[in-house]
């Protein structure tokens, strides 16, 4: 097999028939002949019993699970899980838990699943938890871990650790890691967040200290390809389909009348996709990866009509990124927020003014339009998947 480290942090091994390995970094990259340790689970009955429970060293995970005979092998990623040698002593452990970006159902669950793993599972006394997010580790006192400060906090939503968006400055936050002894970083977060504990590892990489950062994907629209579903994404469907309930019912209560629902999905439709599957009372569902037009044959005016023709009353869905490009370039301008992510106008509201202004002015149905701009009540909590992305994460770091 060859291998090739390229300057950041992703390192590609290639093998026989095409099989490429797009690998994380590790610890031994740079510190080389570092001790290890068994895995005390391995003593632990109720783990030692469970037959496959250590992940092997060199099992990987196919990007594509469909392929051809003939194709090349294409991407794996290593697989996470608890491996049979790890790399702290338990009374090594010092760890410290992020959360940053924006709220997500399940983030305290998956506070609590590090912190009772690290505790029970490998028997680490020494977990502190980060206030409000990355400018945190330099600007805030930290909130020492225990499972009995954590044991209630899976039935609270947001995260108790709070969180931010901005404010990330690499070598203040590795010298705060240095200064605080800390060697174990779980960092929950979105695709700002990752890029933020990727930068983060390449500083604790040059200065070769021996913390290893683990990044938690945080999406509540499960827009991660390789995994099968990102924490909080069904309670976001579910919450979803209350207010798609909502809204049929204004719909179906009076003559012509149109329910329509915003939903969570800057830039990807899967909630909405999903809610309007399960709610089998949407006729439109629109998401930012379909791009759609109002006017003419074929526009969400002529759709809306026929509908209203057909059954009395319809139900939209719409997701918050989709028909951006519809709105003025005035309208457009929001700027940016405290992490560089563009702020994007209420589509739902406009689209709604759009379709009440186009019925008035055609004069043919008095539609009765009622909007639901459903910013998700994040006050409920996931327990499985949550729980899963705690453990994985735990035992991937420590090996
Ligand atoms: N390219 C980057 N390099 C370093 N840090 C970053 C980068 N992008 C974002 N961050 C930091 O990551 C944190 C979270 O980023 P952001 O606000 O974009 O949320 P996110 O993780 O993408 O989550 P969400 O999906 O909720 O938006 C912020 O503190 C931000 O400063
Ligand atoms: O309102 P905020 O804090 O900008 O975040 C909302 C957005 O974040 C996302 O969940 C992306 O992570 C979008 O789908 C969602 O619309």
């Amino acid at each position: 097999m060859g291998s090739s480290n390229n300057a950041t942090t992703t390192k590609v091994i290639t093998g026989d028939a095409g099989y490429v390995l797009e690998d994380v970094p590790h610890l031994t990259d740079y510190i080389h002949q570092l001790p290890t340790y068994p895995n005390q689970l391995q003593t632990n009955p109720a783990y030692s019993v469970v037959k496959q429970y250590f992940v092997n060293t060199d099992d990987s995970v196919a990007q594509k699970i469909v392929c051809h005979k003939s194709s090349p092998r294409g991407t794996h990623f290593r697989r996470a899980g608890p491996r049979q040698k790890v790399y702290f002593e338990s009374d090594e452990v010092h760890a410290c838990i992020v959360t940053c970006g924006g709220l997500c159902p399940g983030l305290n669950t998956v506070i609590r699943e590090i912190v009772c793993g690290l505790s029970y599972m490998y028997d680490a006394t020494r977990i502190l938890g980060i206030d409000g997010g990355y400018r945190g580790f330099y600007s805030r006192n930290t909130i020492p871990l225990t499972p009995k400060v954590v044991n209630d906090i899976h039935k609270r939503g947001g995260t108790i650790l709070g969180t931010s968006r901005g404010g990330h400055d690499t070598s203040k936050i590795v010298d705060s890691i240095q200064d605080r002894g800390i060697n174990q970083v779980y960092i929950i977060g979105g695709d700002g967040t990752q890029k933020g504990a990727s930068a983060i590892f390449e500083e604790i990489r040059r200065r070769g200290l021996k913390v290893a950062v683990a990044g938690i994907p945080k999406t509540i629209d499960n827009d991660i390809p390789v995994i099968d579903k990102s924490f909080g994404f069904d309670t976001a469907v579910e919450e979803a389909q209350r207010a798609i309930n909502a809204a049929h019912v204004e719909a179906i209560s009076i003559e012509n009348g149109v329910g329509m629902v915003k939903l969570m999905g800057r830039y990807s439709g899967f909630i909405a996709m999903y809610a309007t599957l399960a709610s089998r009372d949407v006729d439109c569902c629109l998401i930012p990866e379909s791009p759609f037009y109002l006017e003419g044959k074929g526009g969400l005016f002529e759709y809306i009509e026929r509908c209203l023709k057909e059954n009395g009353h319809m139900v939209i869905v719409i997701a918050e990124g989709a028909g951006q490009e519809l709105l003025s370039q005035s309208l457009l301008a929001m700027g940016q927020d405290a992490s560089g992510n563009k702020l994007l106008q209420d589509v739902g509201l406009w689209m709604s003014h759009r379709i009440r202004d186009h019925f008035a002015r055609q004069k043919k149905i008095a539609i009765n339009l009622k909007y639901i701009g459903q910013r998700l009540q994040i006050c409920v909590c996931l327990f499985i998947f949550p729980f899963r992305f705690g453990l994985v994460t735990i035992d991937s770091k420590l090996s």
